[in-house]
């Protein structure tokens, strides 16, 4: 099994590769061309995320890993980056002793697969030994675990959503072949130790040094047996499963540097960035819903126009019917251009799609209803829709975690407040996507 090992000998300076939050499916219905092939693992493995802790840092009331964003826990988009791998076997949750029904709830309500929670104790080594032993229940013996462990644990804090499979793959397999393997970033600040008095004592040559990050990776004889020697002083004061290894094992780590994502949630400003990740995401395309009219056809063109701007990707469709189908298992959001018609119905037909699909439960998705009005066909059902229909549809879609927006646009034969216009539809369009906002949802907004 090769693994690649020009990662430890990067230059700590190298320019961060742009941050990919891996909190999606890669195997999305026709997105998987847009995504390099992962590579599997042929041994069984396991993870460990400790969220037993208290986020005393953000100054919450709420630990961080039961934040939500766009109606999750920060913790569901965690176990949503390990369900997915499909090489990953079992994965424990260590929560503190009070947080196990909640835990257990958010699993439930989530539908997560591959589960278990367990109680946490007082310190992190505390959680994440609870975890191992948890993932060896068995016969294990005083030094060796139960036979039906996992070959390999994965150890990843649990405020650390945005983790990538193909990262998850580099650790789990040096971790099988030294025994032990940690992710590392470059420092960005330099280290300096300090006297009792509070004065500088000296300071570390920075390029010598590493950040150790998440996710770790272990066989589990090692971890098992590393926790199994450790002292309390370690239970209690440590931060570095990788230490424990080399200390209580003489296994040393093999270090792979991973993407800048590996970032962990500590302080409140980290719950804002993670939640425009999130959002960021989420945002990067649509799909445009012609119904096969001419003039929704034009809307359309000029917003594909006006998406590079946004940077938007927009994906224009007469319908989703056939192939299209598979917009609805890999797009987040919809653009229904509905032309003189002031019915709703082609927008209940993409909900009724939508709920069919099960989507919503992972993300919201977004609805945006234009009724373009266009005064040289014919109207079908008046030319300017209801804004209390739209309402109460898009009451309806919410409470099924499905986001529904409307706007109105004439077209009009002057060309140039046309395309003020469809610019005007792009922007709002954009807008509601980028922020899916609860404020603006049933709003039918002028454009
Ligand atoms: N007794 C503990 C303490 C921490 N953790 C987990 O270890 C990870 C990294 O720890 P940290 O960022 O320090 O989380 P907290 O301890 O919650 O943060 P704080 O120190 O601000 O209270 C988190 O997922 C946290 O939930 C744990 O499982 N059990
Ligand atoms: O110290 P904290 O509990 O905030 O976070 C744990 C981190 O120390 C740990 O995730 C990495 O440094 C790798 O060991």
């Amino acid at each position: 099994m090769e693994v690649n090992n020009t990662d430890m000998q990067g230059d700590p300076r190298e320019p961060d590769r742009p941050a990919h939050p891996g909190i999606f499916p890669t195997c999305e219905a026709g997105k998987s061309e847009r995504k390099p092939a992962v590579r599997s693992v042929d041994f069984p493995v396991s993870v460990v995320l400790p969220a037993g802790g208290t986020g005393e840092r953000t100054g919450l009331q709420t630990p961080k890993q039961f934040c939500s964003f766009l109606g999750r826990p920060l913790i569901s988009y965690t176990i949503q980056a390990f369900e997915r791998v499909s090489w990953i076997q079992c994965i424990v949750v260590v929560v503190a002793r009070e947080n196990v029904d909640l835990m257990t709830d958010i699993v439930q309500r989530f539908q997560h697969r591959k589960v278990r929670v367990v109680p946490g104790g007082s310190t992190r080594h505390r959680s994440i030994c609870n975890g191992v032993l948890a993932l060896g229940e068995g016969e294990a013996e005083e030094e060796s675990p139960a036979a039906d462990g996992p070959k390999v644990v994965i150890i990843h804090d649990a405020v650390r959503p945005f983790v990538e499979e193909e990262f998850l793959y580099k650790i789990a397999a040096a971790a099988k072949e030294h025994g032990a393997a940690g992710a590392i970033r470059p420092l960005v600040s330099t280290v300096i130790a300090t006297t009792s008095e509070g004065y500088l004592d000296h300071s570390l040559e920075r390029a010598k040094y590493r950040a150790s990050e998440m996710p770790q990776g272990f066989t589990y004889d090692v971890i098992y047996q590393a926790y199994q020697r450790c002292t309390e002083s370690d239970f209690e004061f440590g931060t570095e499963c990788l230490h424990l290894a080399l200390q209580y094992c003489g296994t040393n780590a093999k270090l792979i540097q991973g993407p800048p994502t590996l970032w962990k949630v500590t302080y409140k400003r980290d719950l804002a960035a993670a939640e425009s990740i999130i959002k960021e995401t989420l945002s990067q395309s649509a799909c445009i819903i012609t119904g096969g009219s001419a003039h929704a056809a034009t809307l359309a063109d000029g917003l594909q126009k006006a998406a590079g701007a946004l940077h938007m990707e927009l994906d224009v469709i007469p319908d989703l019917m056939g192939e299209n189908t598979g917009y609805l298992l890999k797009e987040w959001n919809f653009i229904q251009i509905s032309v003189n018609r002031c019915s709703l119905s082609e927008v209940e037909d993409l909900l009724k799609d939508l709920e069919a699909a099960n989507r919503a439960l992972l993300h919201p998705p977004v609805i945006i209803w234009v009724h373009l009005s266009a005064s040289d066909e014919p109207s079908i059902s008046g030319t300017v829709a209801e804004p209390a229909a739209i309402m109460d549809l898009a009451s309806a879609a919410k409470l099924r975690n499905v986001l529904l927006y409307g706007i109105q646009v004439h077209q009009s034969k002057d060309t140039e407040r046309w395309e003020r216009s469809v610019l005007k539809v792009a922007e709002i369009t954009s807008a509601l996507i980028r922020e899916r906002s609860p404020a603006l949802v049933g709003q039918l907004l002028q454009a």
